[in-house]
Protein backbone atom coordinates (compact mmCIF):
# COMPACT_ATOMS: atom_id res chain seq x y z
CA UNK A 1 0.00 0.00 0.00
CA UNK A 2 2.95 2.38 0.41
CA UNK A 3 3.48 2.77 -2.97
CA UNK A 4 -0.20 5.22 -2.66
CA UNK A 5 0.79 6.52 -0.15
CA UNK A 6 -2.28 5.48 1.32
CA UNK A 7 -2.61 5.36 5.37
CA UNK A 8 -5.19 2.43 5.81
CA UNK A 9 -4.57 1.27 9.02
CA UNK A 10 -3.56 4.42 11.14
CA UNK A 11 -3.57 4.60 13.86
CA UNK A 12 -2.75 1.33 15.03
CA UNK A 13 -0.41 -1.15 13.64
CA UNK A 14 -2.87 -4.09 11.63
CA UNK A 15 -2.63 -6.89 14.49
CA UNK A 16 -3.96 -4.14 17.18
CA UNK A 17 -7.16 -3.54 15.66
CA UNK A 18 -9.53 -6.83 16.32
CA UNK A 19 -12.72 -5.44 17.66
CA UNK A 20 -14.67 -8.21 16.76
CA UNK A 21 -15.42 -11.90 18.83
CA UNK A 22 -16.69 -15.21 17.26
CA UNK A 23 -20.02 -16.54 18.00
CA UNK A 24 -22.86 -18.99 16.67
CA UNK A 25 -24.82 -16.87 14.09
CA UNK A 26 -28.13 -17.76 12.30
CA UNK A 27 -25.63 -19.44 9.63
CA UNK A 28 -22.76 -20.77 11.19
CA UNK A 29 -20.49 -19.04 13.43
CA UNK A 30 -19.92 -14.95 12.71
CA UNK A 31 -18.20 -11.77 13.60
CA UNK A 32 -19.59 -9.28 16.04
CA UNK A 33 -18.76 -6.43 17.50
CA UNK A 34 -17.12 -5.57 21.07
CA UNK A 35 -17.64 -2.15 21.35
CA UNK A 36 -20.05 0.29 19.61
CA UNK A 37 -18.27 1.50 16.28
CA UNK A 38 -18.65 4.48 13.78
CA UNK A 39 -19.04 4.11 10.39
CA UNK A 40 -15.90 4.39 8.27
CA UNK A 41 -13.77 3.14 11.26
CA UNK A 42 -11.87 -0.05 11.20
CA UNK A 43 -13.07 -3.11 13.05
CA UNK A 44 -10.55 -5.28 11.69
CA UNK A 45 -6.91 -5.26 10.25
CA UNK A 46 -6.02 -9.00 9.84
CA UNK A 47 -2.81 -10.29 8.16
CA UNK A 48 -3.34 -13.47 5.57
CA UNK A 49 -1.92 -16.61 7.09
CA UNK A 50 -0.22 -17.08 3.62
CA UNK A 51 0.92 -14.70 1.26
CA UNK A 52 -1.46 -14.79 -1.36
CA UNK A 53 -1.73 -17.49 -3.84
CA UNK A 54 -3.06 -17.81 -7.29
CA UNK A 55 -5.97 -20.34 -6.77
CA UNK A 56 -6.67 -22.74 -3.88
CA UNK A 57 -4.68 -25.54 -5.37
CA UNK A 58 -1.61 -22.91 -5.06
CA UNK A 59 -2.73 -22.84 -1.36
CA UNK A 60 -2.72 -26.12 -0.53
CA UNK A 61 0.94 -26.54 -1.87
CA UNK A 62 1.81 -23.57 -0.14
CA UNK A 63 0.13 -24.77 3.36
CA UNK A 64 1.77 -27.90 2.98
CA UNK A 65 5.37 -26.97 2.36
CA UNK A 66 4.93 -24.16 4.66
CA UNK A 67 2.96 -25.96 7.69
CA UNK A 68 5.99 -25.81 9.91
CA UNK A 69 6.70 -21.99 9.62
CA UNK A 70 2.58 -21.37 10.88
CA UNK A 71 2.39 -21.28 14.68
CA UNK A 72 0.43 -23.68 16.35
CA UNK A 73 -2.00 -21.51 17.26
CA UNK A 74 -2.09 -20.64 13.28
CA UNK A 75 -2.27 -24.19 12.48
CA UNK A 76 -4.87 -24.96 14.92
CA UNK A 77 -7.05 -21.97 13.61
CA UNK A 78 -6.64 -22.51 10.26
CA UNK A 79 -7.84 -26.15 10.10
CA UNK A 80 -11.18 -25.22 12.63
CA UNK A 81 -12.07 -23.28 9.30
CA UNK A 82 -14.58 -24.88 7.48
CA UNK A 83 -13.83 -26.49 4.16
CA UNK A 84 -17.13 -27.71 2.60
CA UNK A 85 -20.57 -26.36 2.83
CA UNK A 86 -21.55 -29.35 5.28
CA UNK A 87 -18.33 -29.73 7.37
CA UNK A 88 -18.55 -29.07 10.90
CA UNK A 89 -15.05 -27.45 12.28
CA UNK A 90 -13.14 -29.64 14.64
CA UNK A 91 -14.58 -28.73 18.43
CA UNK A 92 -11.04 -28.93 19.56
CA UNK A 93 -7.67 -29.34 17.47
CA UNK A 94 -4.42 -29.22 19.33
CA UNK A 95 -1.15 -28.07 18.32
CA UNK A 96 1.40 -29.57 16.97
CA UNK A 97 -0.70 -31.07 13.94
CA UNK A 98 0.85 -33.26 11.43
CA UNK A 99 0.21 -31.90 8.13
CA UNK A 100 -3.22 -32.09 7.02
CA UNK A 101 -4.47 -33.49 4.18
CA UNK A 102 -4.21 -31.28 0.76
CA UNK A 103 -7.98 -31.76 -0.64
CA UNK A 104 -8.81 -30.47 3.24
CA UNK A 105 -6.63 -27.65 2.94
CA UNK A 106 -7.88 -26.75 -0.66
CA UNK A 107 -11.17 -26.99 0.59
CA UNK A 108 -10.52 -24.51 3.00
CA UNK A 109 -9.05 -21.92 0.57
CA UNK A 110 -11.74 -22.60 -1.63
CA UNK A 111 -14.37 -21.74 1.48
CA UNK A 112 -12.89 -18.96 3.06
CA UNK A 113 -10.24 -17.40 0.55
CA UNK A 114 -10.72 -13.53 -0.45
CA UNK A 115 -9.80 -12.75 -3.71
CA UNK A 116 -7.40 -9.70 -2.69
CA UNK A 117 -7.79 -6.19 -3.98
CA UNK A 118 -5.04 -3.28 -5.15
CA UNK A 119 -5.95 0.44 -5.58
CA UNK A 120 -5.11 1.34 -9.12
CA UNK A 121 -4.38 4.91 -10.52
CA UNK A 122 -3.81 4.98 -13.78
CA UNK A 123 -3.50 8.39 -15.87
CA UNK A 124 -7.28 7.96 -16.25
CA UNK A 125 -8.99 7.02 -13.32
CA UNK A 126 -12.66 6.57 -14.40
CA UNK A 127 -13.56 2.70 -13.53
CA UNK A 128 -10.08 2.58 -11.63
CA UNK A 129 -11.60 4.53 -8.55
CA UNK A 130 -12.81 1.15 -6.93
CA UNK A 131 -10.41 -1.30 -5.89
CA UNK A 132 -9.51 -3.90 -8.25
CA UNK A 133 -9.28 -7.29 -8.17
CA UNK A 134 -5.74 -8.15 -8.64
CA UNK A 135 -4.10 -12.08 -8.39
CA UNK A 136 -4.60 -14.09 -5.89
CA UNK A 137 -6.51 -15.40 -2.86
CA UNK A 138 -5.75 -15.01 0.66
CA UNK A 139 -7.05 -16.64 3.69
CA UNK A 140 -7.69 -14.34 6.65
CA UNK A 141 -7.58 -16.48 9.87
CA UNK A 142 -10.55 -13.66 11.60
CA UNK A 143 -11.72 -12.20 8.66
CA UNK A 144 -13.05 -15.80 7.10
CA UNK A 145 -15.50 -15.91 10.07
CA UNK A 146 -17.94 -12.55 8.38
CA UNK A 147 -21.37 -14.11 7.20
CA UNK A 148 -22.62 -12.60 4.11
CA UNK A 149 -25.80 -9.89 3.59
CA UNK A 150 -27.10 -8.33 0.85
CA UNK A 151 -27.52 -5.10 3.26
CA UNK A 152 -23.42 -5.14 4.31
CA UNK A 153 -22.87 -3.61 7.70
CA UNK A 154 -19.49 -3.36 7.00
CA UNK A 155 -17.00 -2.79 3.94
CA UNK A 156 -13.86 -5.07 3.64
CA UNK A 157 -10.88 -4.75 1.39
CA UNK A 158 -8.84 -7.93 1.07
CA UNK A 159 -5.07 -6.32 0.31
CA UNK A 160 -2.82 -8.49 -0.18
CA UNK A 161 -1.09 -7.56 2.69
CA UNK A 162 -3.98 -7.31 5.21
CA UNK A 163 -7.96 -7.66 5.00
CA UNK A 164 -9.30 -4.15 6.48
CA UNK A 165 -12.24 -4.20 7.17
CA UNK A 166 -14.37 -0.86 8.01
CA UNK A 167 -17.59 0.18 9.71
CA UNK A 168 -20.16 1.06 6.80
CA UNK A 169 -22.94 2.08 9.46
CA UNK A 170 -23.16 2.66 12.98
CA UNK A 171 -22.77 -0.82 14.81
CA UNK A 172 -24.02 -0.99 18.04
CA UNK A 173 -22.03 -3.35 20.85
CA UNK A 174 -22.66 -7.55 19.98
CA UNK A 175 -23.57 -6.39 16.37
CA UNK A 176 -22.88 -8.64 13.69
CA UNK A 177 -20.59 -7.79 11.35
CA UNK A 178 -22.02 -8.84 7.81
CA UNK A 179 -20.18 -8.23 4.39
CA UNK A 180 -21.18 -8.49 0.66
CA UNK A 181 -19.93 -11.69 -0.61
CA UNK A 182 -21.34 -10.43 -4.24
CA UNK A 183 -22.48 -7.89 -6.50
CA UNK A 184 -25.19 -6.62 -4.40
CA UNK A 185 -26.03 -3.81 -6.46
CA UNK A 186 -27.81 -6.31 -8.51
CA UNK A 187 -31.82 -7.31 -8.15
CA UNK A 188 -32.48 -10.23 -5.82
CA UNK A 189 -32.72 -12.85 -7.59
CA UNK A 190 -29.41 -12.44 -9.45
CA UNK A 191 -28.25 -12.25 -6.37
CA UNK A 192 -29.69 -15.50 -4.93
CA UNK A 193 -28.40 -17.18 -8.30
CA UNK A 194 -24.90 -16.20 -8.00
CA UNK A 195 -24.60 -17.14 -4.14
CA UNK A 196 -26.45 -20.33 -4.87
CA UNK A 197 -23.88 -20.89 -7.66
CA UNK A 198 -20.53 -19.93 -5.63
CA UNK A 199 -21.42 -20.45 -2.22
CA UNK A 200 -23.84 -22.98 -2.53
CA UNK A 201 -26.27 -20.84 -0.01
CA UNK A 202 -29.71 -18.80 -0.09
CA UNK A 203 -29.65 -15.17 1.29
CA UNK A 204 -32.36 -15.03 3.66
CA UNK A 205 -31.69 -11.59 4.60
CA UNK A 206 -34.42 -8.94 4.93
CA UNK A 207 -33.44 -7.09 2.11
CA UNK A 208 -33.89 -10.47 0.14
CA UNK A 209 -37.40 -11.01 1.78
CA UNK A 210 -38.48 -7.84 1.27
CA UNK A 211 -37.27 -7.34 -1.62
CA UNK A 212 -39.21 -10.16 -3.21
CA UNK A 213 -42.27 -8.99 -1.79
CA UNK A 214 -42.05 -5.57 -2.86
CA UNK A 215 -41.76 -7.04 -6.98
CA UNK A 216 -44.65 -9.40 -5.94
CA UNK A 217 -47.24 -7.02 -5.36
CA UNK A 218 -46.70 -5.48 -8.88
CA UNK A 219 -46.28 -8.41 -11.70
CA UNK A 220 -46.10 -6.10 -14.88
CA UNK A 221 -43.35 -3.58 -13.41
CA UNK A 222 -41.13 -6.83 -12.51
CA UNK A 223 -41.56 -8.54 -16.04
CA UNK A 224 -40.18 -5.05 -17.27
CA UNK A 225 -37.53 -4.71 -14.80
CA UNK A 226 -36.47 -7.98 -15.54
CA UNK A 227 -35.84 -7.79 -19.49
CA UNK A 228 -34.67 -4.52 -18.68
CA UNK A 229 -31.79 -6.14 -16.65
CA UNK A 230 -31.22 -8.97 -19.48
CA UNK A 231 -30.98 -6.60 -21.54
CA UNK A 232 -28.35 -4.46 -19.31
CA UNK A 233 -26.53 -7.52 -19.02
CA UNK A 234 -26.21 -8.82 -22.98
CA UNK A 235 -24.86 -5.12 -22.96
CA UNK A 236 -22.57 -5.52 -20.89
CA UNK A 237 -20.93 -8.31 -21.82
CA UNK A 238 -20.57 -7.10 -25.29
CA UNK A 239 -18.54 -4.55 -23.10
CA UNK A 240 -20.25 -1.30 -25.19
CA UNK A 241 -23.77 0.00 -25.48
CA UNK A 242 -25.42 2.79 -26.94
CA UNK A 243 -26.08 6.07 -24.61
CA UNK A 244 -29.74 6.05 -26.25
CA UNK A 245 -29.76 2.44 -25.27
CA UNK A 246 -27.96 2.38 -21.65
CA UNK A 247 -30.64 5.57 -21.16
CA UNK A 248 -33.35 4.27 -21.93
CA UNK A 249 -32.49 1.27 -19.37
CA UNK A 250 -32.27 3.76 -16.57
CA UNK A 251 -34.97 5.71 -17.15
CA UNK A 252 -37.60 2.20 -17.41
CA UNK A 253 -35.75 0.79 -14.41
CA UNK A 254 -36.20 3.98 -12.25
CA UNK A 255 -39.91 3.87 -13.50
CA UNK A 256 -40.57 0.14 -12.69
CA UNK A 257 -39.30 0.34 -9.27
CA UNK A 258 -41.27 3.56 -8.81
CA UNK A 259 -44.23 1.46 -9.99
CA UNK A 260 -43.44 -1.04 -7.65
CA UNK A 261 -43.04 0.42 -4.44
CA UNK A 262 -46.43 2.19 -5.46
CA UNK A 263 -48.38 -1.11 -5.97
CA UNK A 264 -46.50 -2.56 -2.49
CA UNK A 265 -47.26 0.57 -0.64
CA UNK A 266 -51.30 -0.23 -1.92
CA UNK A 267 -50.87 -4.09 -0.74
CA UNK A 268 -49.71 -3.75 2.41
CA UNK A 269 -52.42 -2.06 3.46
CA UNK A 270 -54.37 -5.42 3.38
CA UNK A 271 -52.27 -8.30 3.71
CA UNK A 272 -49.71 -7.72 6.80
CA UNK A 273 -48.04 -10.95 6.12
CA UNK A 274 -45.88 -8.86 3.29
CA UNK A 275 -44.08 -7.24 6.13
CA UNK A 276 -43.23 -10.67 7.90
CA UNK A 277 -41.73 -10.02 11.39
CA UNK A 278 -38.04 -11.24 10.16
CA UNK A 279 -38.69 -7.79 8.10
CA UNK A 280 -39.54 -5.87 10.58
CA UNK A 281 -37.48 -6.91 13.80
CA UNK A 282 -34.30 -5.90 11.80
CA UNK A 283 -32.60 -2.93 12.78
CA UNK A 284 -31.35 -2.12 9.10
CA UNK A 285 -35.11 -2.26 8.32
CA UNK A 286 -36.22 0.06 10.76
CA UNK A 287 -35.49 3.41 8.85
CA UNK A 288 -37.50 2.33 6.68
CA UNK A 289 -40.57 1.36 8.35
CA UNK A 290 -41.91 5.15 8.73
CA UNK A 291 -42.37 4.94 4.66
CA UNK A 292 -45.06 2.04 4.84
CA UNK A 293 -47.39 4.74 5.95
CA UNK A 294 -46.77 6.80 2.68
CA UNK A 295 -49.57 6.32 -0.49
CA UNK A 296 -49.04 5.69 -4.17
CA UNK A 297 -49.29 9.12 -4.58
CA UNK A 298 -46.62 9.75 -2.38
CA UNK A 299 -44.36 7.71 -4.31
CA UNK A 300 -45.68 9.56 -7.79
CA UNK A 301 -44.02 12.74 -6.15
CA UNK A 302 -40.73 11.12 -5.47
CA UNK A 303 -38.11 12.98 -7.69
CA UNK A 304 -35.18 10.35 -8.02
CA UNK A 305 -32.63 13.11 -7.20
CA UNK A 306 -34.65 14.87 -4.48
CA UNK A 307 -33.18 16.03 -1.76
CA UNK A 308 -35.11 18.25 -0.24
CA UNK A 309 -38.18 16.40 1.10
CA UNK A 310 -41.01 18.18 2.39
CA UNK A 311 -41.76 16.32 5.20
CA UNK A 312 -40.42 13.27 7.40
CA UNK A 313 -42.52 10.68 5.92
CA UNK A 314 -41.33 11.77 2.30
CA UNK A 315 -37.75 11.59 3.65
CA UNK A 316 -37.99 8.28 4.58
CA UNK A 317 -40.16 7.12 1.55
CA UNK A 318 -37.39 8.56 -0.91
CA UNK A 319 -34.99 6.44 1.73
CA UNK A 320 -36.78 3.60 0.55
CA UNK A 321 -37.31 4.29 -3.03
CA UNK A 322 -33.39 4.56 -2.79
CA UNK A 323 -32.95 1.33 -1.30
CA UNK A 324 -34.50 -0.45 -4.38
CA UNK A 325 -33.26 1.38 -7.14
CA UNK A 326 -29.97 -0.02 -6.05
CA UNK A 327 -31.10 -3.37 -6.90
CA UNK A 328 -32.07 -2.70 -10.81
CA UNK A 329 -31.34 1.13 -12.24
CA UNK A 330 -27.84 1.76 -9.51
CA UNK A 331 -25.65 -0.48 -12.29
CA UNK A 332 -26.71 1.13 -15.68
CA UNK A 333 -26.93 4.42 -13.71
CA UNK A 334 -23.38 3.99 -13.12
CA UNK A 335 -22.38 2.95 -16.57
CA UNK A 336 -24.13 5.92 -18.04
CA UNK A 337 -22.65 8.67 -15.14
CA UNK A 338 -19.29 6.87 -16.83
CA UNK A 339 -20.19 7.67 -20.02
CA UNK A 340 -21.36 11.28 -19.51
CA UNK A 341 -18.04 12.02 -17.39
CA UNK A 342 -15.57 10.54 -20.20
CA UNK A 343 -17.80 12.43 -22.70
CA UNK A 344 -17.13 15.69 -20.75
CA UNK A 345 -20.61 16.20 -20.43
CA UNK A 346 -19.66 17.24 -16.90
CA UNK A 347 -23.18 19.01 -16.11
CA UNK A 348 -25.55 15.81 -16.96
CA UNK A 349 -22.74 13.87 -15.30
CA UNK A 350 -22.64 15.20 -11.88
CA UNK A 351 -26.81 15.32 -11.81
CA UNK A 352 -26.68 11.37 -12.23
CA UNK A 353 -23.37 11.12 -10.38
CA UNK A 354 -25.46 12.69 -7.22
CA UNK A 355 -28.44 10.69 -7.48
CA UNK A 356 -26.26 7.70 -7.74
CA UNK A 357 -24.04 8.72 -4.76
CA UNK A 358 -27.39 8.74 -3.00
CA UNK A 359 -28.29 5.37 -4.00
CA UNK A 360 -25.25 3.51 -3.58
CA UNK A 361 -25.03 5.79 -0.04
CA UNK A 362 -28.35 3.84 1.33
CA UNK A 363 -27.21 0.46 0.12
CA UNK A 364 -23.51 0.30 0.47
CA UNK A 365 -22.47 3.45 2.40
CA UNK A 366 -18.87 4.01 3.07
CA UNK A 367 -17.55 1.58 0.37
CA UNK A 368 -15.79 1.79 -2.71
CA UNK A 369 -18.70 2.19 -5.04
CA UNK A 370 -19.76 4.89 -2.94
CA UNK A 371 -16.26 6.37 -2.78
CA UNK A 372 -16.43 6.27 -6.61
CA UNK A 373 -19.76 7.92 -6.91
CA UNK A 374 -19.09 10.55 -4.81
CA UNK A 375 -15.68 11.25 -5.96
CA UNK A 376 -17.18 11.27 -9.68
CA UNK A 377 -20.03 13.95 -8.70
CA UNK A 378 -17.43 16.18 -7.18
CA UNK A 379 -15.07 15.98 -10.28
CA UNK A 380 -18.34 16.74 -12.59
CA UNK A 381 -19.21 19.53 -9.76
CA UNK A 382 -15.68 21.13 -10.45
CA UNK A 383 -15.44 20.55 -14.27
CA UNK A 384 -18.94 22.36 -14.44
CA UNK A 385 -18.05 24.78 -12.13
CA UNK A 386 -20.99 24.42 -9.97
CA UNK A 387 -21.16 26.93 -7.65
CA UNK A 388 -21.48 24.06 -4.52
CA UNK A 389 -18.40 21.98 -5.89
CA UNK A 390 -16.77 22.29 -2.45
CA UNK A 391 -19.58 20.89 -0.64
CA UNK A 392 -18.86 18.12 -2.82
CA UNK A 393 -15.10 17.73 -2.63
CA UNK A 394 -16.04 17.86 1.11
CA UNK A 395 -18.63 15.27 0.71
CA UNK A 396 -16.70 12.95 -1.58
CA UNK A 397 -13.18 13.29 1.35
CA UNK A 398 -15.35 12.24 3.91
CA UNK A 399 -16.62 9.00 2.41
CA UNK A 400 -12.64 8.36 0.63
CA UNK A 401 -11.46 8.67 4.39
CA UNK A 402 -14.52 6.18 5.53
CA UNK A 403 -13.84 3.54 3.17
CA UNK A 404 -9.75 3.79 2.22
CA UNK A 405 -8.31 5.86 5.23
CA UNK A 406 -7.25 9.08 5.06
CA UNK A 407 -4.98 10.53 1.89
CA UNK A 408 -7.07 8.14 -0.25
CA UNK A 409 -8.70 11.36 -1.72
CA UNK A 410 -5.59 12.87 -2.88
CA UNK A 411 -4.57 9.34 -4.74
CA UNK A 412 -7.72 8.76 -6.30
CA UNK A 413 -8.91 12.05 -6.96
CA UNK A 414 -6.63 14.61 -6.85
CA UNK A 415 -4.62 13.52 -9.54
CA UNK A 416 -7.21 13.59 -12.02
CA UNK A 417 -7.77 18.00 -12.06
CA UNK A 418 -5.92 19.11 -14.56
CA UNK A 419 -5.81 22.86 -14.63
CA UNK A 420 -6.62 24.42 -17.95
CA UNK A 421 -4.51 27.05 -17.78
CA UNK A 422 -1.21 25.33 -15.68
CA UNK A 423 -1.83 21.78 -15.93
CA UNK A 424 1.10 20.55 -13.99
CA UNK A 425 -0.05 22.65 -11.13
CA UNK A 426 -2.84 20.21 -10.30
CA UNK A 427 -0.09 17.36 -10.52
CA UNK A 428 0.24 15.72 -7.73
CA UNK A 429 4.72 15.64 -7.89
CA UNK A 430 5.05 19.50 -7.52
CA UNK A 431 4.61 22.11 -4.72
CA UNK A 432 0.89 23.00 -5.42
CA UNK A 433 0.37 18.80 -4.78
CA UNK A 434 2.64 19.01 -1.77
CA UNK A 435 -0.07 21.73 -0.15
CA UNK A 436 -2.99 19.79 -1.22
CA UNK A 437 -1.70 16.82 0.57
CA UNK A 438 -1.17 19.08 3.70
CA UNK A 439 -4.33 20.67 3.62
CA UNK A 440 -6.12 16.89 3.60
CA UNK A 441 -4.60 16.29 6.85
CA UNK A 442 -5.96 16.71 9.53
CA UNK A 443 -9.00 14.77 7.56
CA UNK A 444 -11.44 17.42 9.38
CA UNK A 445 -9.91 20.27 7.83
CA UNK A 446 -11.74 21.04 4.49
CA UNK A 447 -12.13 24.46 4.75
CA UNK A 448 -8.57 25.33 4.31
CA UNK A 449 -8.93 22.48 1.18
CA UNK A 450 -11.72 24.63 -0.42
CA UNK A 451 -10.13 27.71 0.43
CA UNK A 452 -7.14 26.49 -1.49
CA UNK A 453 -9.57 24.67 -4.52
CA UNK A 454 -10.79 28.34 -4.84
CA UNK A 455 -7.74 30.32 -4.65
CA UNK A 456 -5.81 27.92 -7.11
CA UNK A 457 -8.80 27.45 -9.70
CA UNK A 458 -10.69 30.61 -9.25
CA UNK A 459 -13.04 30.80 -11.87
CA UNK A 460 -11.27 28.74 -14.36
CA UNK A 461 -12.55 25.66 -16.12
CA UNK A 462 -10.99 22.34 -14.37
CA UNK A 463 -10.87 19.43 -16.89
CA UNK A 464 -10.82 15.92 -16.23
CA UNK A 465 -8.01 13.34 -17.31
CA UNK A 466 -9.88 10.74 -19.21
CA UNK A 467 -8.48 7.92 -21.51
CA UNK A 468 -10.35 9.09 -24.41
CA UNK A 469 -10.41 12.72 -24.54
CA UNK A 470 -13.10 13.80 -27.01
CA UNK A 471 -14.88 10.19 -27.34
CA UNK A 472 -18.63 10.97 -27.75
CA UNK A 473 -21.08 9.25 -25.44
CA UNK A 474 -23.36 7.57 -28.50
CA UNK A 475 -21.38 4.48 -27.25
CA UNK A 476 -20.73 4.12 -23.61
CA UNK A 477 -18.11 1.72 -23.02
CA UNK A 478 -18.46 -1.01 -19.74
C1 LIG B 1 -16.38 -17.73 4.91
S1 LIG B 1 -17.57 -18.72 5.71
C2 LIG B 1 -18.26 -17.68 6.92
C3 LIG B 1 -18.19 -18.31 8.30
C4 LIG B 1 -19.11 -19.49 8.49
N1 LIG B 1 -20.44 -19.04 8.88
C5 LIG B 1 -18.57 -20.47 9.52
O1 LIG B 1 -19.35 -20.94 10.35
O2 LIG B 1 -17.40 -20.81 9.45
C6 LIG B 1 -18.74 -18.77 4.41
C7 LIG B 1 -19.89 -19.72 4.65
O3 LIG B 1 -20.74 -19.23 5.69
C8 LIG B 1 -22.10 -19.51 5.38
N2 LIG B 1 -22.82 -18.24 5.21
C9 LIG B 1 -22.29 -17.00 5.17
N3 LIG B 1 -23.26 -16.08 5.04
C10 LIG B 1 -24.42 -16.74 4.98
C11 LIG B 1 -25.77 -16.34 4.82
N4 LIG B 1 -26.11 -15.06 4.72
N5 LIG B 1 -26.72 -17.30 4.80
C12 LIG B 1 -26.40 -18.61 4.89
N6 LIG B 1 -25.13 -19.06 5.03
C13 LIG B 1 -24.15 -18.14 5.08
C14 LIG B 1 -22.10 -20.27 4.08
O4 LIG B 1 -22.08 -21.63 4.37
C15 LIG B 1 -20.80 -19.84 3.45
O5 LIG B 1 -20.34 -20.76 2.50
Amino acid sequence: MEQYGLDLLEPCEPTEICEVETFEASCGRGLRTLKQILPGEVVLADKPVLPPCADADEFAAAASSLWTELTPEEQMRLMALRWRSNSAPPAQAGPGLVVPATGRLRGIASFNGMAVVKLVMKPSALKTLEAQPCNGVAVYLNGSMLNHSCFPTVNRLPFSSCLVVRASRDLFLGEELVCAYTEVRAPFYIRQAELESTWAFRCCCWRCLLEERVWAAAPEADRVARSAWRRFERRRKDGTCSEEELRELVNSTADSTKTALAEFLVAIQDRTDLLPAEVLQERGFQRYQAACQCTAADVRALDLTGNTPTHKSTDDLLAFYRLLLASFWAAPAFELAFGLQESQRYEEAHQLWLAVRNVTAELLPFSPSHTAAATEASLSAMAAESVAWEEHVQESVRICCGTYGSGAWLRLAAGRLEHLASPTRMGLDGAYGARLEACLEPRDDMQKLAELFRSSIGGMRCKLRTAHPGWDCTTVHM
